[in-house]
């Protein structure tokens, strides 16, 4: 069975497609800058030159059928038609407490990913844009929904209510939800297959810092508390994101700035975190290299987002009285032996050593970067949320297969 993995963002759509008789990748790529006369395709067929192609694409659904259509190409092509594609999976970033795991995407669950947008407004959007586009496109195809917030339903109360009046919660749900979800369970799984340890004897320490970062706090294979909270705006400060502020300052920059509601949210979404403190840089390759080259604010930049970031792995060890595994994942976990090193050095009292060496080499493989002694294992996991949604997409159409029609 084949099975396309679709991400989509407000001006991207990112896909995988894969053969799920053995979980390989027959292709992958990306169209950015939807919306514009520039947009560029990117494709990449498995044991193929990479192709790249701009055009102009103006919506979702275009970006797609363009998708579909190189997917089938005689040429750069790896399937012979779209009957080949036999179901697609969608990752949606915020499932509220609706749902606690991937589901078959019918009408209501369109309706609830339509509902969650306020709450994801940078992320929601987009992935039912996906959805209706793959639709168009491929009308009976079977659609999944993977959720970001699914893993996160294991946080118990303690970790998830807020402590304001509860006609909050009762009323409008607000609670902490947590996100990228299926990439702290993804990375935790792998830790515990390779450490050859039961997922239910070990705590750990998961960190997604990418574009968008969050630390989850991972007891016993379940979450147990994550930083991003009832938006993906908590916790971490992030490339345009504040993370924790004072809630104070929202209504005290609305008085002082006469800023509207649109115009606060936009601030702490769009103009904040690495972003605003680096003065305009929002990517934490081009913060390294200024703050190498002697800019301060790039420099504190850099130093407010690790304290940020180990203050969150203290308070967590904290949460779970101890740890086993520190885990570092996505962009920035993945490829800054910098940001590790500064991070762990400065967690020795918990026991915390890297191996140099180990951390400094550069391979895209699963790997410890921890010393022998270390009393903590630290690892770095490529994240692979696609390869998880073709999983739970595999499931839910073989499940459908096998339901008697009624
Ligand atoms: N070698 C590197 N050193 C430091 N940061 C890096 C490196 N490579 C990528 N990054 C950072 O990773 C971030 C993007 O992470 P990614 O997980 O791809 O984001 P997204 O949330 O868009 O999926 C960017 O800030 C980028 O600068
Ligand atoms: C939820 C979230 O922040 O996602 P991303 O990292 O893709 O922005
Ligand atoms: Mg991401």
């Amino acid at each position: 069975m084949n099975v396309l993995v679709i991400n989509a963002g407000s001006s991207s759509v990112k896909y995988q497609l894969f053969d799920m008789t053995n979980e390989t990748v027959m292709a992958k790529g990306k169209v950015e800058r939807i919306g514009m006369e520039t947009a560029m395709l990117t494709h990449e067929p498995a044991g193929k030159l990479e192709i790249r192609e701009v055009s102009e694409i103006l919506d979702h659904t275009t970006a797609i059928r363009k998708v579909l259509r190189i997917l089938t190409d005689p040429k750069e092509g790896v399937l012979r038609s779209l009957h080949d594609v036999h179901a697609v999976g969608h990752r949606v970033v915020h499932g509220g407490e609706t749902f606690s795991g991937s589901v078959r995407i019918d009408e209501g669950v369109k309706q609830e990913i339509k509902r969650l947008f306020d709450l994801a407004p940078l992320h929601n959007p987009g992935a039912l844009t996906g959805i209706l586009a793959v639709e168009a496109n491929l009308p009976h195809i079977t659609q999944v929904a993977a959720f970001d917030t699914a893993f996160h339903q294991t946080m118990p109360p303690v970790s998830f209510r807020y402590p304001i009046p509860s006609v909050f919660y009762k009323k409008h749900r607000v609670r902490r939800y947590g996100f990228h979800g299926t990439s702290h369970q993804y990375v935790s799984g792998r830790v515990s297959e390779l450490s050859g340890r039961p997922l239910d004897q070990m705590k750990m320490i998961t960190c997604h810092i990418g574009n968008g970062a969050s630390v989850t706090a991972i007891m016993n294979g379940k979450s147990f508390d994550t930083s991003m909270g009832l938006t993906p705006l908590e916790g971490l400060m992030m490339g345009t994101r504040s993370g924790d502020i004072d809630p104070a300052i929202v209504p005290f920059a609305m008085d002082k700035e006469d800023l509207s509601l649109n115009e606060v949210n936009s601030m702490l979404n769009r103009h904040s975190g690495l972003f605003a403190v680096s003065g305009g840089l929002g990517d934490m390759r081009e913060i390294i290299e200024a703050a190498q080259e002697g800019d301060r604010n790039a420099q504190l930049a850099f130093d407010m987002y690790e304290y940020r970031l180990r203050k969150y792995i203290g308070a967590y060890a904290a949460a779970m009285n101890g740890f086993d595994a520190l885990v570092f994942t996505a962009g920035v976990g993945e490829n800054s032996a910098l940001l590790r090193k500064t991070v762990c050095d400065r967690l020795s009292f918990l026991g915390v050593k890297l191996d140099d060496e180990a951390n400094e080499r550069r391979t895209g493989d699963d790997r410890i970067v921890s010393a022998a002694d270390s009393r903590i294992e630290v690892w770095v996991i490529p994240t692979n949320e696609e390869l998880m949604i073709a999983r739970d997409t595999f499931r839910e159409a073989v499940n459908e297969t096998m339901q008697p029609s009624t």
